[in-house]
This record gives structure tokens, C-alpha cells and sequence, in this order.
């Protein structure tokens, strides 16, 4: 199998994107292709780059160089609202949910990229804001049983443990229906029993929902147990590129940890 592309076609094109800030270049000349359904991981030592390719795919960051494209068309320039219209949705590393709101009602406002109704519509529930309403909210609750949160479904967000919280997060990106769905560090600061669940939901989405995955994380063991191919950076450079087994044990993967272990940034 050719290690740049997948059978199945691209879903997401990075051509030659560069991005700096002054005199750090923090993405230099990147390109890759993200085939459907595929599960792909971006790893590298601290500094290397993978934040900031991040911000660049949900349109916090606007590369000075190059062009990324999701299902063909063009996110540069795009505001972060609109990306997520074309198909990509992110869960955060920082939860990013409404500690007053309950679960159900986070996970229901990822779906309200999709409701088109206007103002007086929604304000007396009436037409398609009601139906877009009844669809949410039916559409939350498939998504609650499928993370396993219905014993907690009522609860404010802000009362919940970081592990059971980390799955809303994921349920309200979810809610967007994303072509393409970034994991920021997903397992970071779980423990053990939190991680292998996370892991499941994770297979469980490619499996069932067949969503196409990129994520960032630092825990090497998930990293190759899970991913189809991985991408290696380095001081904003791309190094390897592969399936885990190759990476893992790649010379120039092998030093640029070896590098930034020894210098304290691994
Ligand atoms: N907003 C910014 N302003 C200035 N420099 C930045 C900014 N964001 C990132 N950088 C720099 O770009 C480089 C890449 O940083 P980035 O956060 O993308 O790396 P990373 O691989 O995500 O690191 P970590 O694993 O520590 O999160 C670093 O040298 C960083 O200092």
C-alpha cells in the first residue's frame, strides 16, 4: 500500500504549507493526504509543530504559504465557524464545554451548525425550528447512548470527572456530523481504565460512524496501536510519514526523540 495517499481517495490535502511567527517557523513545507476513513496521527517532540498544524486545520491559523483543502474545497482564509460548516469539527485538549449547561444541552449546541431557521421561527418554535429542534435533540440522545453517558445525561457538565467529561467533548463534536474530526490529545491526563475506554469510542467511530480521524497525542502506545499511518514532525518539519511499525523505528524518527530527550523537550 502506497504510504502518501490511501485507496479509498482523500478526504483532506495539505499542499507545501508553511507558517511562521517572526522568526520561528512552525510548519515548513508540509504536505500529506488524509484518505476517508482513515485514522491518522500526527506525532513529534514538544515544539514540533502539531498545535499549530491544528490551528491551521480549523481556521485559527492562516498559513502564509501553501493550501489545504477538505473534500476539495479550500478552508484558507475561512473564519473557525465556517471550517466546521465544511466538515471539520475538533475536540479540544482544554475542555471546552458550558459547565452550567447539562450534558444533553453541550452535546445538542455542536449540532447547531447544522439548524438553518431564522430568528422568529426559533423564538416561537414553530416550522422547521421545531422540527430542526426534535432532530437535534433526537440526534444527542443516539450519541449519548453511543458514549455511554444516559446516567449522567441531566447533569450539568461542570459536576462530572475530567475522563467522563473528555467523552461530552467528544459527543459535541460529534453532534457536528464532521467529515473530518481532530483529537487534540485525546487521552492526555487520563488514567488507565479512562484511556482504553477512550480508545474504544475512538475505533468504535471509525468502525460505525466511519469518520476519518487526525490526532495529536503524546501517549506513543495509543499512537500505534490505533492509527493507520502516522506523521512525524520536527521543528515544523515533516520526517517520517508511515504506517506505525515503519515510524517506530525510522533513523531520523529515532533521533529527533532521542535529540529532544536529551535536551529536555521530548
Ligand atoms: N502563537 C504563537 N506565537 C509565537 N510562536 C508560536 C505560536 N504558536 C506556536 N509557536 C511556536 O511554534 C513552534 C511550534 O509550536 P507548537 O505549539 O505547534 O508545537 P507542538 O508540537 O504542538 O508542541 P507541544 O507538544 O509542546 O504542544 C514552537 O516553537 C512554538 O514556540
Amino acid at each position: 500500500m502506497p504510504t502518501d495517499t490511501m485507496p479509498s481517495g482523500d478526504i483532506l490535502t495539505l499542499d507545501a504549507v508553511s507558517l511562521s511567527f517572526g522568526g520561528t517557523q512552525a510548519l515548513s513545507d508540509i504536505s500529506f493526504s488524509v484518505g476517508k476513513g482513515e485514522l491518522f496521527a500526527v506525532i513529534g517532540p514538544n515544539g514540533a509543530g502539531k498545535t499549530s498544524m491544528f490551528n491551521c486545520l480549523s481556521g485559527v491559523y492562516r498559513p502564509q504559504a501553501g493550501s489545504i483543502t477538505i473534500n476539495g474545497e479550500s478552508i484558507l482564509g475561512k473564519r473557525p465557524d465556517v471550517v466546521a460548516r465544511l466538515g471539520i469539527a475538533r475536540m479540544f485538549q482544554n475542555i471546552e464545554l458550558f459547565d452550567n449547561l447539562t450534558v444533553l444541552d453541550n452535546i445538542k449546541l455542536g449540532r447547531h451548525i447544522h439548524l438553518r431557521y431564522n430568528t422568529i421561527e426559533a423564538a416561537l418554535r414553530i416550522g422547521r425550528a421545531r422540527q430542526a429542534e426534535r432532530d437535534a435533540r433526537r440526534f444527542a440522545e443516539d450519541l449519548i447512548e453511543f458514549l455511554s453517558l444516559q446516567s449522567v445525561r441531566n447533569y450539568p457538565v461542570g459536576m462530572l470527572p475530567y475522563g467522563v467529561k473528555k467523552r461530552v467533548e467528544l459527543g459535541r463534536a460529534l453532534a457536528m456530523e464532521p467529515s473530518l474530526l481532530l483529537l487534540d490529545e485525546p487521552v492526555a491526563g487520563m488514567n488507565v481504565e479512562e484511556t482504553e475506554d477512550m480508545a474504544r469510542y475512538i475505533l468504535d467511530i471509525r468502525s460505525e460512524m466511519g469518520i476519518t480521524m487526525i490526532m495529536v497525542e503524546h501517549d506513543m502506545k495509543l499512537v500505534m496501536d490505533l492509527a493507520d499511518r502516522v506523521l512525524v514532525l520536527d521543528f515544523g518539519r515533516r520526517i517520517a510519514l508511515g504506517e506505525p511499525a515503519a515510524v517506530q523505528s525510522d533513523p531520523a524518527v529515532l533521533a529527533a526523540y532521542l535529540g529532544a530527550a536529551e535536551s529536555g523537550h521530548a
